[in-house]
């Protein structure tokens, strides 16, 4: 169970708060989506979850862990695929896989098979010994996300995982997901695919302004909202239509 109690986040130098008083529980073995304009904090609520950043005030909880007395537990409970790809272009997929599980103290045989076994099922095994600068957006994606699942994790962090990718390495990448849920990690990603949210999500938070400005089962959310046939209808209807640019 993830316990989020009024988190606030003002970086410094900024005038306002990029996370406000947030307050949410997530549940074991959730897919939860937390959905938003750009620049509603979703990143910033990731980056406070998984210790990148601290918190201005409030507190949170992983399996009962909080961050300022077991950040070294936390690290092997959780995992995180960020939005930038963490990869070396001159190393190959399987030395760059071995060396991120080295970092979690994996190593012989068993990280040897696991990798191959994600690479597999992630249909990378015949480029395991590519260089990863020759790798697609796509295929880099789905190597970033073997890297930060190698340590097992309860609890995966991803930050929009399926951007820029085709819809092929989309749907393998929300399979690969699914079965890791299934087989009881609790996912916790941020998307602007809402279509894609309603479908693969058990529940999501609609932020904006650093506020959660609903919650819940997406069907759910549909049906309490006034003429909406979709995710995005209720989506638009609670954050509205104007552009979200500024500098
Ligand atoms: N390092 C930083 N320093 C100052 N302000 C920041 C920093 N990172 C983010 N912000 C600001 O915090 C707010 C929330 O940004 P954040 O990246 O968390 O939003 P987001 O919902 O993830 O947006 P997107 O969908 O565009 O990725 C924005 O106003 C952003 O400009």
């Amino acid at each position: 169970m993830i316990t989020i109690e009024q988190v606030s986040k003002k970086y410094k130098g900024a005038d306002m708060f990029s996370v406000s008083n947030l307050s949410l529980q997530i549940h074991d073995k959730e897919i939860f989506g937390l959905l938003g304009p750009n620049g509603a904090g979703k990143t910033t609520l990731i980056s406070i979850l998984c210790s990148l950043i601290k918190p201005t005030s409030g507190t949170f909880s992983i399996n009962s862990l909080t961050y300022k007395q077991h950040k070294n537990q936390l690290k092997q409970l959780i995992g995180i695929v960020p939005q930038e790809y963490a990869l070396y272009p001159t190393l190959t997929a399987f030395e760059n896989l071995k060396y991120f599980g080295s970092m979690y103290g994996l190593k012989g045989k068993q990280l040897d098979e696991q990798i191959n076994n994600s690479l597999e099922h992630l249909g990378l095994l015949k480029f395991a010994h590519k260089k990863i600068g020759t790798f697609s957006g796509g295929m880099k994606r789905r190597v970033n996300l073997i890297a930060s699942i190698l340590h097992n994790p309860k609890v995966l962090f991803l930050d929009e995982p399926t951007v820029g990718v085709d819809v092929q390495s989309k749907n393998v990448i929300i399979q690969y997901l699914q079965d890791l849920n299934q087989k009881g990690t609790t996912i916790i990603y941020t998307s602007h695919h809402l279509n894609e949210a309603e479908n693969f999500c058990t529940r999501v938070a609609i932020i904006d302004h650093g506020k959660i400005i609903t919650k819940g089962q997406p069907n759910k959310l549909i049906t309490e909202c006034d003429g909406a046939h979709n995710l995005e209808d209720v989506f638009l209807s609670l954050t509205g239509k104007a552009l979200r640019d500024h500098a």
